[in-house]
């Protein structure tokens, strides 16, 4: 009886993917125990084969979902909003998988065209409260005195006029690149807190999903008709002599997208525009939720399935992260190394590189990742080496950099000094923390890093699961 009872009471917990030849083979191993009392030896030992057989499959189940999930390799991106995830991401794609970025290229052109149009209304907004809010406060210099003076700002008018249709597409555009989700947030990264009135909507969807969509193509090609007949009024406007003066004197920062697509705008604005590699990867995009892409990574030892997780980094989305610190491999933190003097949209007083910081070392600490690889990419060094050339004073913002030279190579060192630091007190587990220096917009630097990081994650897993 014991011997009996045991065989039944070994089917229920049994779990297999293909859960329906479980179910059929306890069905016929049910229906022979119910038998006859003179069949019960012979019930018994063909009941023992079926189970016999059923445990052989799911350790061959098993075995093969381990040497599966050894073959697999888990990455993940983090860092704040704006730290180039999404362009590692990319760049990632086109180091492993090239031909699917390719195929992705027409996919961008509408993110390219609201890109463009975000960087052509700021400007326009910064010259509204120049000629018009401010107006009581400081009144226009008298014609010819300068670059806001009345002649410019009737030229500016003029132009505004022509451009306003352009402008009324970006709702449209953006309720497209959302998926009709609106997200708040602020206009742009500010030196100043952000002034009222001055809110926009942002966000995104995979950009895969754009591709077969019959409206996203009707809102693409309505707005690239519009940006034809317009693409005259932009480049005038963006050379406008007083636009440079305003952005200088406003300290105001154009997304980094929004200057280079504003120096590209003849060549998007044709009929026949497709993006180029380069315009993908300068597109600006905010990533919303937690995004996974898979890629075969082929390596002497064989071919291996790389997930690569990218984050929406907003303050907001960072608790959701955690949910995917199972069994990561290796994390790949970016932090943008030229934000010194620049502060978190979703909180105007807290600097992001300290922001970057506290984010770091909080997940250093985080013992689901505590087998995990660490990775530092200080990125959107292209844009520090700008901004010490421009004169500005990194003590200006963070006080503890001191008398140091206010130069790249004192910057990069007092940087990555002070990151290793925190993180050697930080970081429970001990691990070595790995750092480069990035600009994601160079794709032969990058993929030079790309390959030496994939490497040293290769090795690590490799000598981890013993598989080679
Ligand atoms: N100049 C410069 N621009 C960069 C660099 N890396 C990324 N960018 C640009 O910075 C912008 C933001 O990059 P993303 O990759 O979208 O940033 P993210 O970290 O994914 O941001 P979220 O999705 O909001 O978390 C894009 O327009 C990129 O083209 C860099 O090294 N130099
Ligand atoms: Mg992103």
């Amino acid at each position: 009886m014991t011997e009996l009872a045991r065989v039944p009471s070994r089917f229920p917990g049994r779990t297999r993917t293909n859960a329906g030849s479980v179910i059929s083979r306890k069905c016929s191993a049910s229906s022979i125990l119910s038998g006859s009392r003179s069949g019960d030896t012979q019930a018994y030992v063909a009941a023992q084969r079926v189970s016999d057989l059923i445990d052989d499959d799911i350790k061959k189940d098993a075995l093969q979902r381990q040497a599966e999930g050894r073959k697999e390799v888990k990455v993940m991106l983090l860092g704040q909003a704006e730290s180039g995830k999404s362009t590692l991401q990319k760049q990632f794609q086109l180091y492993h998988a090239s031909h699917t970025l390719e195929l992705e290229r027409p996919s961008w052109r509408i993110v390219v065209y609201a890109n463009l149009i975000k960087a052509v209304r700021t400007i326009l907004e910064e010259f509204d409260y120049e000629f018009y809010l401010s107006l009581d406060e400081y009144p226009l210099p008298p014609e010819g005195s300068g670059p806001t003076d009345v002649s410019s700002q009737n030229e500016i008018v003029g132009l505004r006029r022509n451009l306003l249709p352009l402008i009324s597409l970006e709702d449209s555009l953006l309720s497209e690149l959302s998926d009709g989700v609106s997200f708040v947030g602020h206009r742009r990264s500010t030196l100043f807190p952000p002034r009222r009135g001055m809110f926009t909507r942002s966000g995104s969807r995979p950009v895969t999903d754009l591709r077969h969509s019959t409206s996203t193509t009707v809102a693409a090609n309505r707005a690239a008709q519009v940006l034809e007949m317009t693409a005259d009024y932009i480049d005038a406007l963006w050379k406008h002599r007083s636009v440079k003066h305003l952005l200088r004197a406003r300290k105001l920062r154009l997304e980094e997208s929004g200057c280079f697509f504003l120096d590209e705008v003849r060549r998007i604005a044709q009929m026949d525009y497709i993006p180029s590699i380069e315009d993908v990867l300068h597109v600006r995009l905010q990533t919303v939720g937690v995004i996974e892409h898979s890629m075969k990574v082929n390596t002497v030892s064989g071919s291996y399935l790389w997930r690569i997780y990218d984050v929406g980094g907003t303050r907001s989305q960072r608790p959701a992260w955690c949910s995917y610190f199972d069994d990561v491999n290796a994390l790949i933190f970016l932090a943008p190394i030229s934000a010194f003097d620049q502060y978190l949209e979703e909180d105007p007083l807290t600097n992001r590189i300290h922001d970057s910081l506290e984010l770091l070392t909080s997940i250093c600490s985080n013992k689901l990742l505590k087998d995990a690889q660490l990775i530092l990419l200080f990125n959107k060094t292209d844009l520090l080496r700008k901004k010490l050339e421009a004169g500005v004073q990194i003590r200006q913002y963070i006080m503890s950099y001191g008398n140091r030279p206010n130069n790249y190579s004192g910057a990069t060192e007092y940087f990555r000094t002070h990151f290793l630091a925190a993180h050697k007190k930080k970081d429970a587990f001990q691990r070595k923390l790995f750092v480069h220096f990035t600009t994601m917009l160079d794709v032969q630097a990058t993929q030079i890093i790309i390959a030496s990081v994939g490497d040293m994650i290769m090795r690590k897993h490799i000598a981890r699961t013993g598989l080679l």
